[in-house]
């Protein structure tokens, strides 16, 4: 039976853990590096800080020892915070075998170097095989087995065909995308209009306003996509589009739930401290913005964003800045395409 070590056990990795368990294929360990989580989940068979009244299954290897999670694991899933997967790569470093294909679920950029997580990846392990999987799945209802579409990409299709395979269920679809880019940045990126969503929500704005952002989002986010490499193609796919409907639109969203506390009026401080998750959104703010200006591409949502995160500017103010920028027509942006050709 092939082995899957998922490392991580937060509300992701414990909720997919929980899937691939179930298909009953595979052998799988989650690895936690807290004792008390672990003890928590051997004895009551639940990890009720990250996935509230969900039973772990009983096949569900439960491990603290790094060294014999890895050990003759097929696949290493990375499910950890963006900006600890370069410590978590260097420490597993020792124990991984060439062959060991890499899959990563963090939605984020580096905050020190602005790298995707498959740059961190192939500095950190240049031998391994990466697969990217991302889309509108929140742990929530993937632990639930709620019908849900991800995609599955990779520079090497072949490898992507592979975790298709591991990660599809009656209750997961799994598509193929061989633009690592796009995924990559469509998944880090939506966190920050999703967190612009919830400022409006905390606010007090309607529909209207989170319609307009979503659209405009998704625009700015494929801009400065293109100008780093990515196809416009997938920002209308599963991975960005359909993961930005999904972060802007669900209670289960922490970046939505956090900017909801900030346009409420909360300090970044109190509501990090009140969701207790990783909020992606907050670091990928600073990075997008610094990205925006070293390809010299106009991102007005999150340039507004960084200034309520970074420069304590008042959100209200922030807002009528979007609305009182210079007028525009919404069609120039036909040039996209022809980028991205
Ligand atoms: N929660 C979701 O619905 C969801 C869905 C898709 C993708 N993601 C992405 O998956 C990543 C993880 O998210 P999550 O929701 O599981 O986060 P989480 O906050 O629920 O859990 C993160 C886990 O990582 C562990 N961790 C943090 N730093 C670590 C380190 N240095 N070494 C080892 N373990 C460490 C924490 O102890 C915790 O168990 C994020 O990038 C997120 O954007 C989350
Ligand atoms: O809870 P969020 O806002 O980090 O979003 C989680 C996932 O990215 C949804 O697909």
């Amino acid at each position: 039976m092939e082995k899957i070590c998922v490392l991580g056990a937060g509300s992701f990795g414990t909720s997919l853990a929980i899937l691939l368990t179930n298909k009953n294929e595979y052998n799988v360990v989650l690895w936690t590096r807290d004792k008390k989580q672990y003890d928590e989940m051997l004895n009551t068979r639940k990890n009720e800080n990250y996935l509230k009244d969900i039973y772990l299954p009983e096949k569900l290897s439960i491990s603290i020892d790094l060294e014999s999670s890895l050990q003759d694991s097929n696949v290493i899933l990375l499910a950890v915070p963006s900006q600890a997967v370069r410590s978590v790569l260097r420490t597993i470093k020792p124990y991984v075998k060439d062959d060991q294909i890499i899959v990563n679920v963090a939605k984020g950029l580096e905050k020190e170097t602005g790298l995707r997580i498959s740059e961190i990846v192939k500095q950190e392990l240049p031998n391994n095989k990466y697969v990217v999987l991302s889309g509108p799945s929140h742990a929530e209802e993937i632990a639930k087995e709620v019908p849900t579409a991800i995609v599955s990409s990779s520079q090497d299709i072949k490898v992507a065909e592979y975790i298709q395979n591991i990660f599809s269920t009656s209750k997961l679809r799994v598509y193929t995308n061989p633009d690592v880019i796009g995924v990559e940045l469509g998944g880090a990126l939506k966190n920050i209009i999703a967190f612009g969503a919830g400022i409006a929500d905390g606010l007090g704005c309607g529909d209207n306003t989170k319609a307009a952002l979503m659209t405009r989002g998704i625009r700015e986010i494929a801009r400065l996509g293109i100008k780093m490499g990515a196809k416009l193609s997938t920002f209308s796919g599963l991975s960005g589009i359909g993961d930005l409907i999904v972060t802007c639109t669900s209670m289960h969203s922490r970046n939505r739930r956090a900017g909801i506390l900030i346009g409420q009026g909360k300090s970044l401080d109190e509501t990090l401290h009140e969701i207790k998750m990783v909020v992606e959104g907050i670091t990928a703010t600073q990075v997008a913005y610094e990205l925006s200006k070293k390809y010299n591409v106009d991102m007005p949502i999150t340039k507004e964003i960084y200034k309520v995160l970074y420069e304590k500017k008042d959100v209200k103010e922030c807002i009528e800045n979007l609305m009182l920028r210079d007028k525009a027509q919404e069609l120039e942006e036909v040039v996209l395409e022809k980028l991205s050709l």
